[in-house]
């Protein structure tokens, strides 16, 4: 017989190989019908290799924003300073840093945000809009992005830090706690079964990360929990919590709240990192 190998050859090896057969089985059935062994063994390695390479691949995962902890260093270079690392977890994808703010520049941002300060909103996927919600009991405001140098100067620094493009990033958030006030675990992803998500996404894309700050020191209470993983991390004036989500999904244990302030005040900066440019 021939031992050419035909294009209806290589659809039965392939159906054979999809039918579940074993290589074995097929080489067995090939030979009975008389191939060679050696065509036979080459007519099913070059087709099975031509077939699965075109295959559709899995796109590449996107680019997300990360810290440089390959290889353990104990601190980062954010350009304009050096950022301790103080404990890391893989899952949930999360950093405990140091020096991420000066002194100055913590009281510098209370200073600016404070009289600026109104009930905290919430953005609503429900609807798309900004709501006043019981779960959050702190106060906030938002800076523009960009829009004094000392903001300038952070953003470009947590830039650095987390290697994702100041335009992707929204105007720095800062909170205010009062003794009892608190934010109730929940996501920082917009919930992709919502009917608003749409609207808010349509700006940016979905949040990917979120850079907590601390900006002082609550006497007590006020840690930023963790709750999938029971993590609780202290406020500690100038060190920030950094954790990333890949996807909006609880797989990521990124649920996380503001436990309530027991004593004294608690403020915060928070850094929302988007998947795009965002533009306000
Ligand atoms: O206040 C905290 O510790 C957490 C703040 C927070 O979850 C947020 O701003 O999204
Ligand atoms: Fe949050």
């Amino acid at each position: 017989m021939s031992q050419t190998i035909t294009p209806e050859l290589r659809a039965w090896i392939v159906q054979q190989a999809q039918a579940g057969c074993t290589p074995e089985s097929v080489l067995a059935a090939m030979r009975r019908a008389g191939w060679d062994e050696d065509v036979a063994l080459a007519a099913m390695e070059e087709t099975l290799q031509a077939h699965v390479a075109a295959l559709p691949s899995a796109p590449p995962a996107p680019p997300r924003p990360f810290l440089d902890l390959e290889g353990s260093p104990r601190a980062l270079d954010a350009g304009d300073r050096i950022v301790p690392v103080i404990a890391t977890l893989r899952r949930p994808r999360l950093a405990v840093l140091a020096n991420v703010l000066s002194e100055e520049e913590c009281e510098a941002l209370i200073a600016l945000a404070e009289p600026r300060l109104r009930r905290s909103r919430t953005v609503q996927t429900s609807t798309g809009g900004e709501e006043l919600n019981a779960d959050r009991t702190s106060d906030g405001m938002f800076f523009r992005r960009g829009e004094t140098p000392l903001i300038q100067r952070i953003e470009a620094r947590l830039s650095r830090l987390v290697h994702w493009p100041v335009e992707n990033g929204e105007g720095l958030q800062v909170l205010r706690y009062r003794p009892g006030a608190q934010y109730k675990p929940h996501y920082d992803y917009f919930d992709p079964a919502a009917p608003g998500t749409a609207r808010i996404t349509a700006r940016g894309g979905q949040r990917v990360a979120t850079l907590v700050m601390y900006l002082n020191e609550p006497a007590r209470g006020g840690a930023t929990t963790f709750p999938d993983v029971g993590l609780e991390v202290l406020p500690q004036r100038g060190c920030a919590v950094f954790f990333a989500y890949d996807r909006p999904d609880p797989a990521t244990l990124t649920l996380h709240g503001g436990a309530p302030v027991l004593e004294g005040e608690k403020w915060v900066a928070t850094k929302w990192l988007r998947e795009g440019e965002f533009t306000p």
